[in-house]
């Protein structure tokens, strides 16, 4: 097992105590390397397994605690909830998961106010000591609240175990350990020149001011990185997860705190998310926003911190750093292994049922090997089960609320009337106990159809069935369909030359492009997350890129020579 702590080589440090607490050291030896970053390595819960038993009981434990009453936590402070605000368990909507209580706009602006006072001393911690603290949080998310938190993201976002593994224990324990790896990098940046007689060197400052973190339902590391990666830099954070992962939120949060963060640093609260937003847009020290969310929400909030700048309502200018919507593809060549697709297709599009960024949800299939592609997809998808997460047999689980299984059903029952659109999958739903919507596959007759644009975030996939020999003009319709988005893609094939080609003609259409892989299950350190056009910023979760946005790089240099006069040689 590594060490918990960075090993440092401290020879000799002055340790102090400060108003919120923290002990921060002054180092008078800076030399220190952090342990190299490494991959939570993956438990795989078989039957019998030790570790299906420990979630198993992690499960049942949290079933007798529902509703669990989620605390308000102010400054470090946990108070009980009211529990005015309530959210269901999506595979079993007639029972409550989680009571809550919303933040006040001035719960908010005190949380901003306490976050700017933390600030003081948090800034000037020495990256070594913010450091740890992540590190320390990375092993208790991988041991103690690894099943605890899985847990809640099983019952309280309809993850079944594996889905709920590689999200809530494995990529949030990945964020804490690579982000401190990346941080090294950046503050090693320095200049490499110096002129003689001179020296200089880059002060990577956290912002002035606070960030703005607001998460989305569908991942619990997702919300865990959007906090920690600013804090990391030294910034301070209010944070506003989704309703739908109130519980999941405040365990990661607590997490933190237990980890030794200062209460002060991440300021988390629930509710209303307009209501947080004006107190937040409302604040001159508003110097970022962090976000991860559906496009549409994004663009209102960057058109409202552009109202701000218009203003000269902030400070600064705010950085806008966001990760948004998709309308992902995969696209099949006739020279594809195509049992090996279709199995890639199945994972993408329908675990979690559709509910990742990076899920597929539009399928481009060569006429030659269509049969083939249907009769193999027909039959791996029976083997394909819908059901509660709680049950390991369940592969496909429901959405996360009424209001998506609406969008998604109505979308449905519009394509079912579609004869525009053939059902070679699916087509059915039931949202009598939870929200369960069956994997459903459409073909569209022509490219045109919409259906190729919307992001429905279900598992819903439309297809085309192109002929093999206008390949070449397929590409520029990938390229430009989509709904404008431009996150994740795949190409199937194995003829070297057509997977160059593809790869160089939809430079632009994906931030994340695969090959011979489904377009899901990006790995910290390893496939750095993002897209651009309309999917976002794309700066890159799970990179330096990301890090680097919370910064404010101040340039230093000194001379140690004295001027001998003012005027230049070429004045005489
Ligand atoms: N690119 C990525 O990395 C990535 C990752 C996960 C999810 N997503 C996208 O997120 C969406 C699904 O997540 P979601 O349903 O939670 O998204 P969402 O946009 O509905 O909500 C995201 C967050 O924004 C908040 N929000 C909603 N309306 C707001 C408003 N008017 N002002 C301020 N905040 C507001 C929500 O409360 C939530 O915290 C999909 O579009 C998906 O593609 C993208
Ligand atoms: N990073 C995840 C998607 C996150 C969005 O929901 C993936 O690569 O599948």
């Amino acid at each position: 097992m590594q060490s918990m702590l960075p090993r440092a080589s401290i020879k000799r440090n002055l340790l102090r105590v400060n108003r919120a607490g923290v002990a921060s050291v002054r180092l008078v030896s800076t030399a220190f390397k952090i342990p190299k970053p490494y991959n939570e390595p993956n438990l795989h819960y078989e039957q019998s397994s030790p570790e299906r038993e420990k979630l198993l009981s992690a499960l049942s434990k949290l079933r007798n605690e529902l509703p669990v009453s989620v605390p308000t936590v102010k400054n470090g402070v946990e108070a009980a909830s009211k529990g005015e605000m309530q959210t269901v368990m999506p595979s079993e909507t007639a029972s409550v998961f989680a009571r809550y209580s919303p933040a006040t706009k001035e719960d908010v602006a005190a949380a901003i106010g306490a976050a700017l006072q933390a600030k003081k001393t948090w800034q000037e911690t020495t990256f070594h000591d913010r450091a740890a603290i992540f590190l320390r949080a990375a092993e208790l998310v991988s041991t103690k609240y690894r099943f605890e938190l899985m847990a809640a993201t099983m019952l309280g976002q309809g993850k079944n175990a594996w889905q709920a593994e590689i999200d809530a224990a494995a990529e949030l324990a990945d964020f804490y350990r690579f982000n401190v790896g990346f941080a090294e990098e950046i503050y090693s940046r320095q200049p490499t020149l110096n002129a003689s007689g001179q020296a200089g060197h880059t002060d990577w400052r956290p912002l002035e001011g606070f960030v703005y973190a607001v998460s989305p339902f569908n991942f619990t590391a997702i919300g865990g990185n959007l906090i920690s990666g600013p804090a990391l830099m030294g910034n301070v954070v209010l944070w506003k997860p989704s309703a739908g992962n109130v519980y999941a939120s405040y365990l990661v949060h607590k997490i933190l705190l237990e980890a030794g963060l200062p209460p002060g640093v991440i300021q988390l609260v629930n509710g209303d998310a307009e209501l947080v937003t004006d107190v937040v847009y409302d604040h001159p020290e508003f110097a970022a926003l962090n976000f991860t969310g559906s496009s549409d929400v994004f663009r209102e909030l960057y058109a409202r911190a552009a109202d701000g700048v218009r203003t000269k309502k902030y400070r600064d200018y705010p950085r806008m750093v966001a990760e948004t919507s998709g309308k992902n593809f995969h696209l099949i060549h006739n020279s594809a292994d195509i049992p090996n697709s279709v199995k890639h297709t199945i994972r993408a599009t329908f675990e979690y049922a559709g509910q990742k960024c990076s899920a597929c949800s539009r399928i481009y299939i060569p006429e030659s090997r269509a049969s083939e592609f249907w009769k193999e997809m027909k039959e791996n998808l029976s083997h394909v089960k819908v059901g509660a997460p709680e049950d390991f047999s369940s592969f496909t689980g429901p959405v996360i609320n009424e209001a998506a299984f609406s969008k998604i059903t109505a979308a449905i029952d519009s394509a079912n009337k579609d004869d525009r659109l053939e059902t070679i999958a699916g087509g059915t739903y039931d949202g009598s106990k939870g929200l369960y919507i069956e994997p459903t596959i459409y073909a569209a007759k022509t490219l045109d159809h919409e259906m190729f644009d919307q992001e429905l975030f279900g598992p819903v996939l439309v297809a085309n069935v192109y002929p093999d020999a206008e390949y070449d003009s397929l590409l520029t319709a990938i390229d430009k369909q989509g709904g404008g988005f431009a996150l994740t893609g795949a190409i199937f094939a194995t003829d070297q030359k057509v997977i160059r080609k593809t790869e160089d003609r939809l430079r632009y259409a994906a931030g994340n492009f695969y090959t011979n892989c489904k377009t899901t299950g990006a790995v910290i350190g390893q496939q750095s997350f993002g897209g651009a056009r309309g999917s976002g910023t794309n700066d890159k979760a799970g990179s330096s890129g990301m890090l680097v946005r919370f910064t404010a790089p101040r340039t230093l240099k000194e001379e140690y020579h004295k001027l001998d006069e003012v005027l230049y040689p070429s004045n005489y």
